[in-house]
């Protein structure tokens, strides 16, 4: 499963082993690796590969999370996340080789990925510790909505032993913006109704929400939101024939759990069925990605921050 995000013009995908050589010639530049703590300088060829392959290692496991900035076939820049540090944070880290400097790339880029990890990872703030003699950096995150949190010294490989002055930027999640939909109704409450689909090898079904959507990228129960005329049920059934072509009227579809979650101006309720038995082949009918997992797989495939709690739930069910 790869994970990619669409940032039009640019693509962020994750880094591959054939990403060696771009690497190493964007960040093997003394004017990169300088703002970089932990690389020395000259940057040596192998550390490239031997730092892509840790990146996908770490992704493997659910530690950290890198994208590859790409404008068409080109790799530009990079930008990682890493998780498990005090406080339920990520740090975010970032470079953009030389040549693309000054053209806005790391804000058009570093946005969606921001917006991608709160909604995505286990996190409620995200931190990123910059050089104090990197004003553009500092610029940047400043614009990104980040506060100054914090100092400290810290030795950067490439400018000797001598600790360097570096600041500390913090986004809160409560702090993002919340931008109210226009037209948001009386209520708060979305209410979302969702299916988990299994198939006779106990599989479930998930769906990737398609690019220009809300969460594009990320994988989910197939569903929708419930008219002001429907019933949960029947909405399901409107939405698994509109999105997958399937006929579930027939076949008994039963309460499993709901999620109640927080979701900036919105509430979102989702009452989530089981269905075991339904007509015709699910089909992506919405230029959307679908996927048959299984319950050990689902923690592999990014979802919405509601969602998450539902997989030991359904690990459980599964066993069962
Ligand atoms: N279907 C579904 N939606 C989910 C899940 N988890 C989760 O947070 N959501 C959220 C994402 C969206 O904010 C909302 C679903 O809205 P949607 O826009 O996909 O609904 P829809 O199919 O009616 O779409 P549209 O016609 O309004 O474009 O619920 C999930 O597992 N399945």
């Amino acid at each position: 499963m790869s994970l990619s995000l669409d940032v039009s013009p640019y693509t962020l995908r994750p880094l591959q082993p054939s990403d060696g050589t771009s690497v190493h010639r964007l960040v093997n530049d003394w004017s990169v690796v300088r703002m970089l703590s932990h690389l020395p300088f000259p940057y040596p060829r192998e550390l490239a590969d031997q730092w892509i392959t840790s990146t996908i290692d770490r992704q493997r496991t659910g530690t950290a999370w890198h994208f590859a900035i790409c404008d068409g076939n080109d790799l530009i820049g990079c930008i990682g996340l890493s998780l498990g540090h005090p406080g339920q944070a990520a740090k975010i880290g970032y470079w953009v080789g030389r040549d693309h400097w000054k053209k806005g790339i790391a804000t058009t880029c570093l946005r969606p990925v921001i917006d991608w990890a709160f909604a995505t990872l286990p996190i409620v703030r995200i931190i990123a510790d910059v050089a104090e003699d990197n004003p553009a950096s500092i610029a940047l995150l400043a614009r990104l909505g980040f506060n100054q949190t914090g100092t400290s010294r810290v030795p950067f490989l490439s400018r000797g032993p001598e600790p360097q002055p570096v600041l500390t930027y913090t986004m809160n999640r409560a702090t993002q913006p919340v931008v109210p939909e226009p037209g948001l109704p009386a209520t708060r409450i979305l209410l979302v109704v969702a299916g988990v689909l299994v198939d006779n090898a106990g599989r479930i079904l998930l769906a990737r929400r398609p690019p220009g959507k809300p969460l594009a990228g990320l994988w989910e129960f197939p569903g929708g939101k419930v008219e002001p005329h429907e019933s949960p049920e029947q909405a399901l059934i409107r939405e698994l024939d509109e999105e997958l072509g399937i006929d579930i009227s027939a076949g008994c579809i039963a309460p499993f759990t709901f999620v109640s979650e927080n979701i900036g101006a919105r509430h979102l309720m989702m009452p989530l069925y089981l269905c075991r038995r339904w007509r015709n082949t699910p089909t992506p009918r919405e230029g959307q990605e679908l996927a048959w997992v299984s319950a050990e797989q689902l923690g592999d495939y990014p979802m919405p921050a509601p969602d998450r709690p539902l997989i030991p739930l359904l690990q459980d069910l599964m066993a069962g």
